[in-house]
Protein backbone atom coordinates (compact mmCIF):
# COMPACT_ATOMS: atom_id res chain seq x y z
CA UNK A 1 0.00 0.00 0.00
CA UNK A 2 0.81 3.61 -0.50
CA UNK A 3 0.55 6.01 2.43
CA UNK A 4 0.05 9.61 0.88
CA UNK A 5 -1.06 11.04 4.49
CA UNK A 6 0.37 9.91 8.22
CA UNK A 7 -0.98 11.72 10.95
CA UNK A 8 0.69 11.36 13.71
CA UNK A 9 -1.17 12.17 17.38
CA UNK A 10 -1.97 15.67 16.63
CA UNK A 11 -3.36 18.24 18.81
CA UNK A 12 -4.65 21.62 17.83
CA UNK A 13 -6.16 24.04 20.62
CA UNK A 14 -6.81 27.66 19.44
CA UNK A 15 -5.53 30.66 20.72
CA UNK A 16 -7.55 31.87 24.05
CA UNK A 17 -9.61 28.01 23.82
CA UNK A 18 -9.58 26.10 26.72
CA UNK A 19 -10.26 23.06 24.79
CA UNK A 20 -8.39 20.79 21.92
CA UNK A 21 -10.37 21.10 18.69
CA UNK A 22 -8.50 18.17 18.00
CA UNK A 23 -6.89 15.06 19.85
CA UNK A 24 -4.74 12.91 19.60
CA UNK A 25 -5.50 12.08 16.54
CA UNK A 26 -3.59 9.58 14.50
CA UNK A 27 -4.86 8.28 10.67
CA UNK A 28 -3.05 6.75 7.79
CA UNK A 29 -4.60 7.84 4.41
CA UNK A 30 -3.79 5.18 1.43
CA UNK A 31 -3.20 6.56 -2.54
CA UNK A 32 -6.42 6.54 -4.49
CA UNK A 33 -8.58 5.83 -1.01
CA UNK A 34 -11.61 8.45 -0.89
CA UNK A 35 -11.58 9.31 3.25
CA UNK A 36 -14.83 10.80 4.69
CA UNK A 37 -14.29 13.22 7.99
CA UNK A 38 -17.72 12.67 9.55
CA UNK A 39 -19.14 14.08 12.48
CA UNK A 40 -21.34 16.46 14.18
CA UNK A 41 -21.15 20.46 13.98
CA UNK A 42 -17.93 22.16 15.89
CA UNK A 43 -16.43 17.69 15.74
CA UNK A 44 -12.81 19.02 14.58
CA UNK A 45 -13.28 18.40 11.10
CA UNK A 46 -12.42 21.53 8.98
CA UNK A 47 -9.66 22.03 11.54
CA UNK A 48 -7.96 19.04 11.12
CA UNK A 49 -8.42 19.55 6.82
CA UNK A 50 -6.97 23.00 7.54
CA UNK A 51 -4.08 21.49 9.42
CA UNK A 52 -3.19 19.03 6.71
CA UNK A 53 -3.56 22.14 3.92
CA UNK A 54 -1.07 24.27 5.40
CA UNK A 55 -3.30 26.83 6.98
CA UNK A 56 -2.82 26.49 10.64
CA UNK A 57 -0.17 24.82 12.50
CA UNK A 58 -0.95 22.12 14.73
CA UNK A 59 -0.62 22.39 18.20
CA UNK A 60 1.86 19.04 19.13
CA UNK A 61 1.68 16.03 17.00
CA UNK A 62 3.13 15.37 13.29
CA UNK A 63 2.05 14.78 9.74
CA UNK A 64 3.36 14.34 6.50
CA UNK A 65 2.17 14.18 2.83
CA UNK A 66 3.82 12.08 0.66
CA UNK A 67 6.53 11.84 2.96
CA UNK A 68 7.26 15.31 2.78
CA UNK A 69 6.44 18.30 6.08
CA UNK A 70 5.42 21.77 5.21
CA UNK A 71 8.49 22.70 7.27
CA UNK A 72 10.94 21.46 4.57
CA UNK A 73 8.92 21.63 1.44
CA UNK A 74 5.69 23.74 2.09
CA UNK A 75 6.12 24.51 -2.31
CA UNK A 76 6.16 21.08 -3.13
CA UNK A 77 3.08 20.17 -0.95
CA UNK A 78 1.11 23.00 -2.15
CA UNK A 79 1.55 21.42 -5.94
CA UNK A 80 0.50 18.01 -5.11
CA UNK A 81 -2.52 19.35 -2.88
CA UNK A 82 -6.12 20.61 -4.03
CA UNK A 83 -8.55 22.66 -1.71
CA UNK A 84 -12.23 23.33 -2.15
CA UNK A 85 -13.10 24.97 1.21
CA UNK A 86 -16.46 25.18 2.99
CA UNK A 87 -16.57 29.37 1.91
CA UNK A 88 -16.76 30.18 -1.78
CA UNK A 89 -13.41 31.83 -2.74
CA UNK A 90 -14.95 33.48 -5.34
CA UNK A 91 -15.07 37.16 -7.02
CA UNK A 92 -18.80 38.03 -6.65
CA UNK A 93 -17.96 40.93 -9.56
CA UNK A 94 -15.82 39.18 -11.64
CA UNK A 95 -16.87 35.98 -14.27
CA UNK A 96 -16.32 32.41 -14.29
CA UNK A 97 -13.59 32.49 -16.60
CA UNK A 98 -12.31 35.15 -15.24
CA UNK A 99 -11.99 33.93 -11.58
CA UNK A 100 -10.76 30.59 -13.01
CA UNK A 101 -8.03 32.16 -14.99
CA UNK A 102 -7.09 33.95 -11.63
CA UNK A 103 -7.17 30.66 -9.31
CA UNK A 104 -5.37 29.28 -12.20
CA UNK A 105 -2.60 31.75 -12.15
CA UNK A 106 -1.68 31.25 -8.52
CA UNK A 107 -0.26 27.70 -9.70
CA UNK A 108 1.83 28.84 -12.46
CA UNK A 109 -0.88 27.89 -15.34
CA UNK A 110 -1.02 30.06 -17.95
CA UNK A 111 -1.83 29.98 -21.69
CA UNK A 112 -3.61 27.87 -24.06
CA UNK A 113 -2.87 24.96 -21.18
CA UNK A 114 -4.72 27.26 -19.15
CA UNK A 115 -7.37 28.24 -21.61
CA UNK A 116 -8.30 24.75 -22.54
CA UNK A 117 -8.58 23.03 -18.86
CA UNK A 118 -11.23 25.39 -17.80
CA UNK A 119 -13.21 25.20 -20.98
CA UNK A 120 -12.90 21.22 -20.16
CA UNK A 121 -13.92 21.35 -16.89
CA UNK A 122 -16.70 23.99 -17.24
CA UNK A 123 -18.07 21.78 -19.80
CA UNK A 124 -17.89 18.40 -17.88
CA UNK A 125 -19.54 20.37 -14.76
CA UNK A 126 -22.29 21.67 -17.24
CA UNK A 127 -21.30 25.60 -16.87
CA UNK A 128 -19.59 25.81 -20.48
CA UNK A 129 -22.37 28.28 -21.74
CA UNK A 130 -22.12 30.34 -18.17
CA UNK A 131 -18.41 31.35 -18.35
CA UNK A 132 -18.58 34.88 -19.25
CA UNK A 133 -21.44 35.53 -17.10
CA UNK A 134 -20.68 37.24 -13.44
CA UNK A 135 -20.53 34.85 -10.66
CA UNK A 136 -22.71 36.76 -8.31
CA UNK A 137 -25.62 35.90 -10.92
CA UNK A 138 -24.81 32.12 -10.14
CA UNK A 139 -26.98 29.98 -7.94
CA UNK A 140 -25.58 28.18 -4.77
CA UNK A 141 -24.97 24.71 -6.96
CA UNK A 142 -23.12 26.66 -10.17
CA UNK A 143 -20.75 28.65 -7.89
CA UNK A 144 -20.08 25.49 -5.81
CA UNK A 145 -19.45 23.66 -9.16
CA UNK A 146 -16.76 26.82 -9.69
CA UNK A 147 -15.40 26.76 -6.47
CA UNK A 148 -14.70 23.15 -7.32
CA UNK A 149 -12.87 23.54 -10.50
CA UNK A 150 -10.88 26.31 -9.14
CA UNK A 151 -9.51 23.86 -6.42
CA UNK A 152 -8.58 21.21 -8.84
CA UNK A 153 -7.06 23.20 -12.03
CA UNK A 154 -3.34 22.29 -11.23
CA UNK A 155 -4.10 18.54 -11.45
CA UNK A 156 -3.41 17.67 -7.53
CA UNK A 157 -2.70 14.20 -6.28
CA UNK A 158 -4.43 14.42 -3.21
CA UNK A 159 -7.91 16.67 -2.63
CA UNK A 160 -9.24 18.21 0.26
CA UNK A 161 -12.68 19.21 0.10
CA UNK A 162 -14.69 20.39 2.98
CA UNK A 163 -18.60 20.19 2.30
CA UNK A 164 -18.23 20.26 -1.29
CA UNK A 165 -22.03 19.60 -1.83
CA UNK A 166 -23.85 21.33 1.18
CA UNK A 167 -26.99 23.85 -0.11
CA UNK A 168 -26.69 22.47 -3.86
CA UNK A 169 -29.65 20.32 -5.27
CA UNK A 170 -29.85 17.17 -6.35
CA UNK A 171 -28.54 17.38 -9.88
CA UNK A 172 -25.89 19.82 -8.66
CA UNK A 173 -24.57 17.11 -6.15
CA UNK A 174 -24.85 14.33 -8.68
CA UNK A 175 -22.89 16.66 -11.10
CA UNK A 176 -20.21 17.05 -8.17
CA UNK A 177 -19.86 13.25 -6.93
CA UNK A 178 -19.72 11.85 -10.84
CA UNK A 179 -17.09 13.85 -11.21
CA UNK A 180 -15.14 13.58 -8.48
CA UNK A 181 -15.46 9.83 -9.07
CA UNK A 182 -13.94 10.44 -12.10
CA UNK A 183 -11.07 12.24 -10.34
CA UNK A 184 -10.66 9.26 -8.21
CA UNK A 185 -10.79 7.17 -11.01
CA UNK A 186 -7.87 8.33 -12.70
CA UNK A 187 -5.87 8.36 -9.26
CA UNK A 188 -7.07 11.36 -7.12
CA UNK A 189 -6.72 10.60 -3.41
CA UNK A 190 -9.96 12.38 -1.85
CA UNK A 191 -10.53 13.74 1.42
CA UNK A 192 -14.19 14.82 2.29
CA UNK A 193 -16.22 16.13 5.11
CA UNK A 194 -19.49 15.95 4.80
CA UNK A 195 -23.13 15.92 6.77
CA UNK A 196 -24.74 14.03 3.98
CA UNK A 197 -24.52 10.84 5.30
CA UNK A 198 -25.91 8.58 2.60
CA UNK A 199 -23.74 10.60 0.12
CA UNK A 200 -20.83 9.64 2.44
CA UNK A 201 -21.92 5.77 2.65
CA UNK A 202 -22.13 5.44 -1.46
CA UNK A 203 -19.13 8.02 -1.90
CA UNK A 204 -16.27 7.25 0.30
CA UNK A 205 -14.08 4.27 0.30
CA UNK A 206 -13.41 4.40 3.96
CA UNK A 207 -14.65 6.77 6.93
CA UNK A 208 -13.56 7.81 10.09
CA UNK A 209 -16.21 9.31 12.50
CA UNK A 210 -15.15 12.36 14.30
CA UNK A 211 -16.31 14.09 17.75
CA UNK A 212 -14.73 16.20 20.45
CA UNK A 213 -11.48 16.19 18.04
CA UNK A 214 -11.31 12.47 18.32
CA UNK A 215 -11.38 9.64 15.91
CA UNK A 216 -14.13 7.65 17.23
CA UNK A 217 -14.20 4.34 14.67
CA UNK A 218 -12.70 4.23 11.15
CA UNK A 219 -13.29 1.96 8.14
CA UNK A 220 -15.47 0.96 5.13
CA UNK A 221 -18.78 1.93 5.27
CA UNK A 222 -19.98 -2.03 5.72
CA UNK A 223 -17.23 -2.42 8.78
CA UNK A 224 -18.79 0.66 10.55
CA UNK A 225 -22.10 -0.60 9.74
CA UNK A 226 -21.60 -3.80 10.80
CA UNK A 227 -19.96 -2.79 14.20
CA UNK A 228 -22.82 -1.46 15.74
CA UNK A 229 -25.41 -3.58 16.36
CA UNK A 230 -28.73 -3.41 14.70
CA UNK A 231 -27.54 -0.73 12.49
CA UNK A 232 -28.27 -0.74 8.64
CA UNK A 233 -26.67 2.78 7.75
CA UNK A 234 -24.36 4.83 8.20
CA UNK A 235 -26.92 7.54 9.88
CA UNK A 236 -28.19 4.74 12.22
CA UNK A 237 -23.82 4.26 13.17
CA UNK A 238 -23.26 7.58 13.55
CA UNK A 239 -26.38 8.67 15.78
CA UNK A 240 -25.11 5.90 17.94
CA UNK A 241 -22.07 6.67 18.09
CA UNK A 242 -22.22 10.26 18.98
CA UNK A 243 -25.59 10.37 20.84
CA UNK A 244 -28.56 12.64 19.55
CA UNK A 245 -28.35 15.65 21.10
CA UNK A 246 -27.82 19.03 19.38
CA UNK A 247 -24.01 20.24 19.04
CA UNK A 248 -24.10 23.98 18.35
CA UNK A 249 -20.66 24.84 17.71
CA UNK A 250 -19.48 28.39 18.22
N1 LIG B 1 -10.45 29.98 14.63
C1 LIG B 1 -10.96 29.39 15.71
N2 LIG B 1 -10.73 29.88 16.95
C2 LIG B 1 -11.23 29.27 18.06
N3 LIG B 1 -11.97 28.13 18.03
C3 LIG B 1 -12.24 27.61 16.82
C4 LIG B 1 -11.76 28.20 15.60
N4 LIG B 1 -12.18 27.43 14.56
C5 LIG B 1 -12.89 26.43 15.11
N5 LIG B 1 -12.93 26.53 16.45
C6 LIG B 1 -13.58 25.60 17.37
O1 LIG B 1 -13.00 24.31 17.19
C7 LIG B 1 -14.00 23.31 17.27
C8 LIG B 1 -13.97 22.49 15.98
O2 LIG B 1 -14.43 23.33 14.93
P1 LIG B 1 -14.42 22.85 13.41
O3 LIG B 1 -14.84 24.01 12.58
O4 LIG B 1 -13.11 22.21 13.10
O5 LIG B 1 -15.56 21.74 13.45
P2 LIG B 1 -16.31 21.02 12.25
O6 LIG B 1 -16.35 19.57 12.59
O7 LIG B 1 -15.67 21.37 10.95
O8 LIG B 1 -17.77 21.65 12.35
P3 LIG B 1 -18.89 21.93 11.20
O9 LIG B 1 -19.46 20.59 10.84
O10 LIG B 1 -19.87 22.79 11.90
O11 LIG B 1 -18.21 22.60 10.04
C9 LIG B 1 -15.31 24.01 17.52
O12 LIG B 1 -15.59 23.98 18.93
C10 LIG B 1 -15.06 25.43 17.05
O13 LIG B 1 -15.86 26.36 17.77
Amino acid sequence: MNTVIQIHELFKKYKGADFFSVKELSLAIQQQEIVGLIGPNGAGKTTLISILCGLIHPTSGTFTIKGLTYTDHALQIKNLIGIVPQEYALYPTLTARENLTYFGSLYGLKGKNLKNKINEYLTILGLIHFADKRIETFSGGMKRRINLIAGILHDPEILFLDEPTVGVDVQSKNVIIDFLNELNRKGTTIIYTSHHLAEAEDFCTRIAIIDEGRIFIEGTPEFLIQSVAGATNLEEVFLTLTGKKLRDAL
